[in-house]
């Protein structure tokens, strides 16, 4: 039935009497593919990495596609396993229900931390989405809070990825502040970083649709890294998407598994 299906679709006379639940099923089976991406080294200490074109444009479109009408309140953590609404954070979010992309997606992430963490250790992928006037305040993505980051919750967020799914052509402000990474002002960065941003302000990465940004949460001994504190900027025009990728130390547990917002599957 599909391959008769997808003959139709591509002799294109057939093609209009389609529906389109039905175009969607004779497209070709789905492969991950990973995109040739460019990493480029930031900060050593802490560890900060640009990674240009980390995700496709096909996988954005999917995840746009799969998140509309799915934009709720973005939440902060108030005690272990549960959520609330604060001014810090004002955009939307969501989780959208696993799929073969989203495994690709997550694969990716794995593969470039390079030593072998499992897939227990993510946590599932979550999308914010911020429209004019909404931020993300300064904060660390680390717990402070021990509660938080308890051998039963999965310990804390050894790394972060942030990103870009989707930038509005018109978006103004919007970029990721980090206050403590000194800032370089040479022209050659100025495609990914805010060089108008003032130098006291340290870092501002762009928010660039299709590339992201690494960065270690951790010290070695294991506390968490202040140097690390970062802002989602206002968004003063236009939209912006993301997508934050969070590693633990040790397979997620039951609680992080679920949060707030995540989808019945
Ligand atoms: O919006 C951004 O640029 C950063 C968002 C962020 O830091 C977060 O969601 O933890
Ligand atoms: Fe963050």
């Amino acid at each position: 039935m599909r391959l008769s299906l997808l003959f139709a679709s591509v002799v294109g006379a057939q093609q209009s009497i389609l529906t389109n639940s039905e175009t969607d099923a004779v497209q070709a089976p789905y492969v991950c593919e990973h995109p040739p991406y460019t990493p480029q080294i930031i900060s050593t200490s802490p560890l900060i990495i640009y990674l240009h074109n980390f995700t496709t444009p096909s996988e954005r479109a999917h995840l746009r596609l799969k998140t509309t009408g799915t934009w709720r309140r973005s939440a902060i953590s108030s005690s272990p396993g549960s959520s609330s609404r604060s001014a810090v954070r004002t955009s939307t979010s969501t989780y959208i229900p696993h799929d073969a992309i989203l495994s690709c997606i997550e694969a990716r992430a794995l593969a470039f931390q390079g030593h072998g963490i499992p897939r227990s250790h993510l946590e599932p992928l979550q999308l914010v989405r911020y429209l004019p006037g909404e931020h993300y305040a300064f904060h660390t993505d680390w717990f402070g809070n021990e509660a938080y980051a308890s051998p039963a919750m999965g310990g804390n967020r050894i790394t972060s990825f942030f990103a870009y799914l989707y930038v509005s052509p018109d978006m103004m402000g919007g970029g990721t502040n980090f206050p403590m990474i000194p800032a370089t002002r040479d022209e050659k960065w100025c495609k990914i970083l805010d060089c108008d941003e003032e130098y006291e302000k340290g870092v501002t990465f762009r928010a660039v649709e299709g590339n992201a940004v690494f960065w270690g949460n951790l010290r070695e001994d294991g506390r968490g890294d202040e140097r690390v504190i970062h802002a989602g900027l206002p968004v003063i025009k236009g939209e912006k998407i993301g997508m934050n990728v969070w590693t633990r130390q040790a397979p997620v547990g039951e609680a992080v598994r679920r949060p707030e917002g995540y989808p019945e599957v």
